[in-house]
């Protein structure tokens, strides 16, 4: 933001610069990276008793605890709790900002695990805390480096190992902190480099997107390397649209991540049946990604690992479900859908049982491209209108029916 507003600098007076320089100063006070990781070192030498965060004022206190008196403390903070922040920190929780809903650590582990096994030597972590604390705490053979908007980070990780980030703009605070993730991106050379990224829901897939592309772009620019960066973006399932919009060669996953603290997504009283209904999207072939026996099983048709509820359908040549559930195929809309919809001689197509052909006659037509069958929040026109995305999209997939020709 604040390059942005230097680059209208020509055109604004020296009152209103001045103004915004103050603003900037505000914003980043208190922090101060290289002295928080002291302070996190000089009370990491210390026994757990004797330790503890002030969540007020977000940093450690040491030698000044008048100064916290009315504050929110956390004491006694264990060496586990001091490698892990994300289990000490209460999680913030504005959905729309930074919403931080956390793995659980079965989740982690995979993650982890497929990342050493696909050979990836480097981690760029971008809103993912458990995946960088996991591997600086345990796992050796991985380099991690965190990219995070939540800037209490400062003071449990090194200035070498977190950046204050935001990822709606690709964004670096600090212009260090920048540099250090170049270097990050140097030091693998091009190859062995993985980037996964969980981010809030609500927040709109296509700034996204335009960050990984042009970091994307940089880790080739500065890496000549040879190939794409490999991305793991985690997300749920009915954004597949959203994202493959932008970007195309992203496939979905079917392993069904779990987290500790959201209450819809994992299994239990108030878990859904089917699942988590958060996925992996990502751009390296889904044949590479092994899933864990137990609830996945590898299609070979598809030949990808898949939920074991997830049936190959003949008649579409795919394993076709999305959410969890074992679709059904049906020969009038000659595609496999829920199982609880049932083929609508009204409507003329699929729908759950109790809807309101009315309803869908006129809910069912998009706002946008007044077709059938999506709404406007899934219309593939949506985001594509004057966006550079819709050419690569439908280079793409010209691009996979002339494969599929041949
Ligand atoms: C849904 S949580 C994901 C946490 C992840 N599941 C984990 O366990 O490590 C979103 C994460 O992205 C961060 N975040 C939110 N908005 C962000 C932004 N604009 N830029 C960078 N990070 C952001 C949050 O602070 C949080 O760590
Ligand atoms: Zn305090
Ligand atoms: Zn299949
Ligand atoms: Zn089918
Ligand atoms: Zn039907
Ligand atoms: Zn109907």
């Amino acid at each position: 933001m604040w390059d942005k507003l230097r680059n209208e600098k020509d055109k604004v007076s020296k009152h209103k610069l001045d103004a915004w320089e103050c603003e900037r100063i505000t914003f980043l006070k208190g922090i101060n990276h290289r002295r928080q990781f002291l302070a996190f070192n000089k009370v990491s030498a210390l026994p757990a008793p004797k330790r503890s965060f002030c969540n007020t004022c977000s940093k450690f206190i040491i030698e000044d605890e008048c100064k916290h008196a009315e504050h929110s403390i956390i004491s006694d903070i264990t060496d586990n709790q001091l490698s892990h922040p994300s289990e000490l920190l209460p999680p913030l929780v504005n959905a729309k900002k930074e919403a931080q809903y956390l793995f659980s650590k079965e989740s982690v582990k995979f993650l982890v695990d497929t990342f050493l096994s696909l050979n990836y030597k480097y981690v760029i972590c971008i809103g993912t805390p458990r995946i960088h604390e996991y591997i600086q705490s345990s796992v050796k053979g991985l380099s991690s480096i965190l990219l995070d908007i939540d800037r209490r980070y400062h003071n449990f990780f090194g200035p070498l190992e977190f950046c204050w980030y935001n990822s709606f703009n690709n964004h670096f605070f600090f212009k260090e902190a920048q540099l250090v993730f170049e270097d990050f991106l140097k030091s693998s050379r091009g190859e062995n480099t993985v980037l996964v990224t969980d981010p809030p829901f609500g927040g709109r897939t296509e700034p996204l997107a335009q960050t990984f592309s042009t970091i994307n772009n940089k880790y080739k620019s500065l890496t000549k390397g040879n190939g794409e960066l490999p991305m793991f973006w985690i997300f749920p399932y009915f954004m597949e649209p959203q994202i493959q919009n932008s970007l195309p060669e992203f496939q979905m996953v079917d392993y069904k991540v779990e987290y500790d603290n959201h209450p819809l997504f994992h299994n239990g009283s108030k878990g859904r049946k089917q699942g988590s209904p958060v996925r992996i999207f990502t751009n390296i072939s889904c044949s590479q990604i092994k899933l864990p026996p137990d609830n996945y099983r590898f299609c070979h048709k598809c030949n990808k690992w898949v939920a074991k509820e997830n049936k190959h359908c003949m008649i579409c040549a795919i394993c076709p479900s999305k959410n969890g559930q074992t679709y059904t195929h049906c020969k009038l809309c000659k595609r496999c859908v829920k199982p609880n919809w049932r083929h609508c001689s009204n409507c003329q197509r699929c729908a759950q049982l109790n809807h309101l052909c009315k309803e869908i006659q006129f809910n069912g037509v998009c706002l946008t491209c007044k077709k059938l069958g999506h709404k406007k929040a899934d219309c593939p026109e949506v985001y594509t209108l004057n966006s550079s995305h819709s050419k690569r999209r439908k280079q793409f997939q010209q691009s996979k029916s002339k494969k599929r020709k041949h």
